[in-house]
């Protein structure tokens, strides 16, 4: 049976729209809550170096919520393992998932994945003490089959695939091209033993067709536009949205 795709929301929008103002809201504890009611199995946050939107502080708070209330959801903490200070939140969080990703203090957002071999030696130290503190670790990746087996090598328990790329040929001529990429890149992580989780401008629009067709989609982690969408729509019409689409693709998957 096909395991089912875990949706985990990103609520890095939430702290960036509470961020504007010394008001508290939109409260990123509440958004985790009816997001949580409403049925998605985790949360994901990234906080940056510069707290542009997620803070530590949200990172501890929303860790004693999901510990205390809802000790079935995961919470999936992702960034940078060599930035300041992010290791030291992780261990002190422990999170069911840590999703490496390679971004750079000044980018504007998460725009390619892992050179593993090249990063090889900063890699494997942090993932030896990601598996030692009983944390599952994702490295984030383009979708390159180049890269699976040395994300095996060094350690990782999953890829997460930069779905940017999918996202924005989604539609386009060269839409079955780019997808290709992701199918041949997920089966080389299933036949390594790797777990493959994905995210990054997946939406409404375009999750059916990257689940239907991608293999074995443990995780999907979703923001910027489950955020937008639940501004118009309230976060539990919205979650109930993209459950239903991940359920109706599982089954197909499952066929
Ligand atoms: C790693 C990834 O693709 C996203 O999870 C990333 O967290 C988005 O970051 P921003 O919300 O800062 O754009
Ligand atoms: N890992 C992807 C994620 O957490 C959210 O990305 P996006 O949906 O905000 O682009």
């Amino acid at each position: 049976m096909v395991e089912k795709t875990k949706l985990s929301v990103n609520v890095n929008k939430v702290a960036l729209l509470r961020n504007s103002r010394h008001l508290g809201i939109p409260s990123v504890l509440r958004a985790a809550s009816l997001c949580i009611a409403a049925g998605a199995e985790g949360i994901t946050v990234h906080p940056r170096p510069d707290e542009r939107h997620i803070r530590r502080s949200d990172v501890r708070e929303l860790s004693a919520l999901i510990r205390q209330h809802h000790p079935h959801i995961e919470l999936n903490i992702e960034g940078n393992p060599l930035a300041d200070g992010f290791l030291d939140l992780v261990f002190e969080v422990v999170p069911d998932q840590c999703t490496m990703v390679p971004d750079s203090p000044e980018q504007s957002t998460s725009d390619h994945g892992w050179n593993v071999l090249a990063d090889r030696e900063k890699l494997v130290p942090v993932l030896e003490k990601l598996r030692a503190a009983g944390i599952r670790s994702s490295l984030f990746l383009d979708p390159d089959v180049t890269q699976v087996a040395a994300a095996k090598e060094v350690g990782a328990d999953r890829i997460e695939l930069y779905t940017e790329p999918y996202a924005s040929s989604y539609g386009k001529e060269n839409a079955g091209e780019i997808l290709e990429q992701y199918v041949a890149t997920a089966k080389m992580a299933l036949e390594h033993g790797l777990g493959v989780n994905a995210g990054h401008d997946l939406n409404l629009e375009n999750l059916g067709k990257f689940l239907r067709e991608v293999p074995a989609v443990l995780e999907v982690s979703i923001g910027h536009a489950l955020i937008a969408d639940a501004l118009e729509l309230g976060y539990a019409t919205t979650v109930a949205a993209y459950r239903k689409v991940i359920r109706e693709e599982s089954v197909k998957t499952a066929g």
